[in-house]
């Protein structure tokens, strides 16, 4: 089988010759639109005229040979809804007169057309806890299912023994198997992909060791690998370094260039902060009015007045020295290993109050791990407590429930497997943070103190209650809409806020939640572990103003972890320092 080059530089299967009552590719053969709609406006399943729409007047008309992106921000917005739509997971009313896919020509868009939203991570749904430091430890026998077990069964070996259900066979055709060229270029493509991507080393590792970025390249293989004629991948390059990123466009433009059987049509949802691929020739954007504006790529940029992506939030002119304060973490020649593969090796790292903090590296290089371990989560921590001082004693020396007091944390991992109870508020998930666990304490909610309840209208349920103000009232929904006062007094728009079940909000505001569970209680070492998944513009920058001003002191130490720099709330002039993980090492950066 041969390949031919393409923009990447990556190998894409030669065209299959497929029978002529194929399905695939429909798209490249076809001169009618990919998506038409007139004009409708979209509501949710039930509500019509006279209710408000979710988005109104969209009219959108994508030709196949044009490349398209979705620009808009936040899991719960309204490009999330237009994708649902699209998905018929909305109602679109007046409904496109001739389907809202011409090219399928009456193909069930079920089996068409696919979503797959890489906004947020998929969370465990329902109340029960979800032990997500398993991953460290021993894997239990129900946790060993491997990531091709999980996401690729169809490959197993060996390939003449493949049952191969949708990988190998154009799904809608009964009978035997196609010949067996066919079925070797689409396990070729398989194998470039995963090659591609870096996951054929992961394979056949259990699934709940793998790193985020990792999972979810397993998931946009997957997307890739599926027989659809119009794929929607909404954020695909949420939490992806820098060179997959790179990668991962290239290969969207290979697959969108080419006309391979293979290429679905793809439609790319991203945020309006991210650079826009060059490729791409039209875009959408979801304006705040809840109106969509489409078109030719320079003319919407022009008249949406979208901001010109590239440059770095941090650009000094000169540094400006942070005055440090007292050791909070000392780790001393610290290596973590699995079996034979080493993650990291002899780490030296000493993070000082009133420090920040970038903690870089690729998917992949441990930088979770190495927060496991300062978290003292990582069973290895106690093995290797001498290499770990944390404030001022060796790990083993520091009971659990106070270490988590200690350390303000948000991850995917805690977003995910944070308690989703009905009767948990808003008010009772940030109070949990002054103690660090998932169950709210205490009269007023704000914890305990030493195991006890606090005394009643005393300094410190009085000091605690204050800052379940501040934080709302600097986080809280008037924030998110740009409201900045000087003396943050709290409102009863944010009071309502925290009276709401924290399952019914939006990933985008479970995040924001989170992130002040985390700051409530002014911990000595804030972690932020990927922090912004899922928020709306409006709340990002509502983060960023009160992580580089008020909302972190003197005498806090804070780790940010993000692949993108203009995530990071501080730039060189602010003091903040890197800190980069490489084939196991880590090393200061400047
Ligand atoms: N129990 C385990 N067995 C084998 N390998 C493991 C185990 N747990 C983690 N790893 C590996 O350790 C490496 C580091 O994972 P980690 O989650 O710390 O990476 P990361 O830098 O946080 O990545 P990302 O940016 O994708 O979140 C990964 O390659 C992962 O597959």
């Amino acid at each position: 089988m041969g390949w031919i080059s393409s923009p990447c530089r990556c190998r894409l299967p030669r065209q299959i010759s497929l029978n002529p009552s194929s399905r695939r590719s429909i798209h490249k053969a076809s001169a009618l639109p990919i998506l038409h709609i007139p004009k409708s406006s979209i509501y949710a399943f039930g509500e019509t005229p006279p209710a408000d729409p979710v988005l109104r007047d969209v009219s959108w008309t994508i030709q196949p040979n044009e490349a398209w992106a979705v620009l808009g921000s936040g899991s719960g917005s309204s490009k999330t809804a237009l994708f649902e739509a699209l998905a018929g997971h909305r109602r679109l009313h007046p409904p496109p007169p001739g389907g809202l896919f011409p090219f399928l020509q009456g193909r069930d868009s079920h089996d068409e057309v696919r979503t797959v939203s890489f906004a947020h991570r998929p969370s465990s749904a329902g109340g029960e806890f979800y032990d997500y430091t398993a991953r460290y430890g021993a894997v239990r026998d129900e946790d060993k299912k491997t990531l091709r077990e999980t996401f690729f069964p169809e490959t197993a070996r060996p390939l003449h023994k493949l049952a191969m259900p949708d990988l190998l066979k154009p799904s809608g055709e009964s009978g035997p198997v196609a010949d067996y060229e066919q079925e070797r270029a689409k396990h070729e493509w398989f194998e470039e992909l995963t090659q591609r991507l870096d996951l054929g080393r992961l394979l056949d590792l259990p699934v709940i060791a793998l790193s985020n970025g990792q999972t979810r390249k397993a998931r946009i293989a997957k997307a890739l690998l599926q027989h659809v004629e119009l794929l929607i991948l909404d954020e695909p390059l949420t939490g992806l370094d820098t060179p997959t990123r790179t990668l991962l466009l290239s290969f969207l433009h290979a697959l969108h260039t080419l006309d391979s059987p293979r290429s679905p049509h793809i439609i790319l949802g991203m945020r309006i902060k991210d650079p826009l691929p060059d490729w791409i020739s039209h875009i959408a954007v979801v304006r705040g009015d809840r109106t969509l504006l489409t078109g030719k790529k320079e003319n919407v940029l022009r008249e949406s007045y979208l901001p010109v992506h590239g440059a770095s939030a941090s650009s000094p002119a000169h540094e400006h020295r942070r005055t440090h304060g007292d050791e909070v973490i000392r780790i001393s020649d610290l290596s973590v290993s699995y079996g034979p593969r080493d993650v990291l090796k002899s780490i030296n790292w000493t993070i000082h109050r009133n420090s920040r903090w970038h903690l870089m590296g690729a998917n992949g290089a441990g930088k979770t791990t190495l927060l496991a371990m300062l978290t003292g989560e990582h069973p290895q921590s106690y093995s290797q407590s001498r290499r770990l001082s944390l404030f001022g004693r060796p790990r083993s020396q520091w009971p659990t429930p106070q270490l988590n007091a200690r350390i303000g944390r948000v991850s995917p991992e805690i977003h995910n497997a944070f308690p989703r109870r009905y009767a948990m508020t808003v008010w009772d998930a940030i109070g949990t943070g002054f103690e660090g666990g998932f169950v709210p304490r205490g009269r007023r909610r704000v914890g305990f103190f030493d195991g006890v309840d606090l005394q009643e209208g005393g300094e410190l349920e009085q000091w605690r209650v204050s800052r379940m103000h501040d934080v709302l009232a600097a986080l809280g929904p008037r924030a998110w809409r740009g409201y900045i006062s000087k003396d943050a007094a709290i409102t009863d728009e944010d009071l309502a806020f925290a009276k709401r079940a924290f399952v019914d909000l939006s990933p985008g505001e479970q995040s924001i939640v989170l992130l002040m569970r985390a700051l409530v209680g002014q911990p000595p070492l804030v972690l932020l572990d990927e922090a912004w998944a899922g928020m709306d513009d409006g709340m990002v920058q509502a983060a960023r103003r009160y992580l580089s001003g008020e909302g972190l002191t003197e005498s806090q130490a804070c780790v940010v972890v993000s692949h993108w720099e203009d995530e990071v709330p501080w730039n060189r002039e602010d003091g903040v320092r890197r800190f980069l993980l490489r084939d196991g090492e880590g090393v200061e950066v400047s």
